[in-house]
């Protein structure tokens, strides 16, 4: 059976940066018509969270978002494409909105299909939303993607920034995913230290957010500590990934305060500790508590 998902009640979006407050002005603005909506991003970045709140938002609301996955060659999307699909079966779709998951892994053949099955299902008034995490400009360009269907939802495109790009929400998404999980999961993890807050600050997320809760969920379930640390993280993120982070280009005093940190969690934020971290950083004990300030590192 297809995916069928109720609109949730209470949505969590979380985050502050600039791309995905565009994304979400973009939702706003189309949640006020009926068109079809193209939700790009690369995998996991949010298009889905994104379209529930469109479908939230707009005249569906107190109806069905039936989500579709592309995806699945043997799914639902086969039969539903097939010429002589009694459309009928969506009756009670009736006003909700159709979201087929990852539009662009449908064959060009199939890609006309599913533009057929959009007009034929038209008088049902059944909102359409796409989504793709590949970009389906440049598969237009490579004739990857059928013109058709790219007009036919070509007016409203909401895209969403991979999480790289929006480092500044990475520390809000952990501590709200930290929250959930505890309750799902039972636990009582407090947050991360400084230096795994580090590390998954600046790794890539190839995966996006759906990356990050899967990496926070092994470190809570194995961990068994109130804090995560680097211990918990090795051997989760993709390890060529993670060599990027540690030897990512970055500004000299962000590798300062990082290297700070790592001298404090060693050593300890005792007195002693700060003398032992001082020494192992070949500096004197007032300038590392100078730097402890200007950096705000006090445990
Ligand atoms: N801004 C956000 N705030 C809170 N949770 C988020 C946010 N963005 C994504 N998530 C969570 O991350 C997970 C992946 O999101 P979602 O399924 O919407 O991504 P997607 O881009 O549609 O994925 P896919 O590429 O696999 O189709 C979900 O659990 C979702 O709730």
């Amino acid at each position: 059976m297809p995916t069928c998902f109720i609109h949730p009640t209470t949505l969590s979006i979380i985050g502050t940066s600039k791309g995905l407050r565009t994304a979400l002005e973009g939702c706003r603005k189309a949640a006020k018509e009926n068109d079809p909506v193209l939700f790009q991003g690369e995998i996991g970045t949010g298009k889905l969270l994104l379209a529930t709140y469109l479908h939230d938002e707009g005249a569906q609301h107190d109806k069905t978002l039936y989500v579709v996955d592309c995806a699945q060659p043997h799914g639902i999307i086969q039969k539903l494409l097939s010429e002589d699909f009694n459309i009928n079966y969506f009756e009670f779709l009736s006003g909700g909105s159709f979201y087929f998951r990852e539009v662009a892994s449908l064959s060009l053949e199939d890609q006309k299909r599913l533009y057929h099955f959009c007009l034929r299902i038209e008088p049902l008034k059944i909102r359409i939303f796409l989504s793709s995490s590949q970009n389906i400009h440049f598969l237009m360009l490579d004739k990857a993607f059928d013109q058709n269907l790219y007009r036919y939802v070509g007016q409203w495109e909401i895209s969403i920034p991979p999480l790289r790009q929006r480092k500044e929400d990475i520390p809000l998404l952990i501590e709200h995913l930290i929250e959930n999980l505890n309750l799902r999961l039972r636990k009582s993890v407090q947050g991360l230290t400084p230096q795994a807050e580090q590390i998954l600050t600046s790794y890539r997320w190839p995966g996006n957010i759906e990356e990050l809760e899967q990496v926070l969920t092994r470190a809570i379930l194995l961990g068994n500590e109130p804090y995560i640390s680097q211990r918990h993280l090795r051997g989760y993120l993709l390890s060529s990934d993670y060599e990027n982070t540690i030897n990512d280009v970055m500004p000299l005093d962000r590798m300062e305060e990082i290297l700070l940190k790592s001298a404090l969690e060693r050593y300890g934020y005792t007195l002693e500790g700060k003398k032992r971290a001082a020494r192992a950083l070949n500096i004197s004990l007032a300038t590392l508590y100078n730097k402890v300030k200007r950096y705000n590192l006090n445990e």
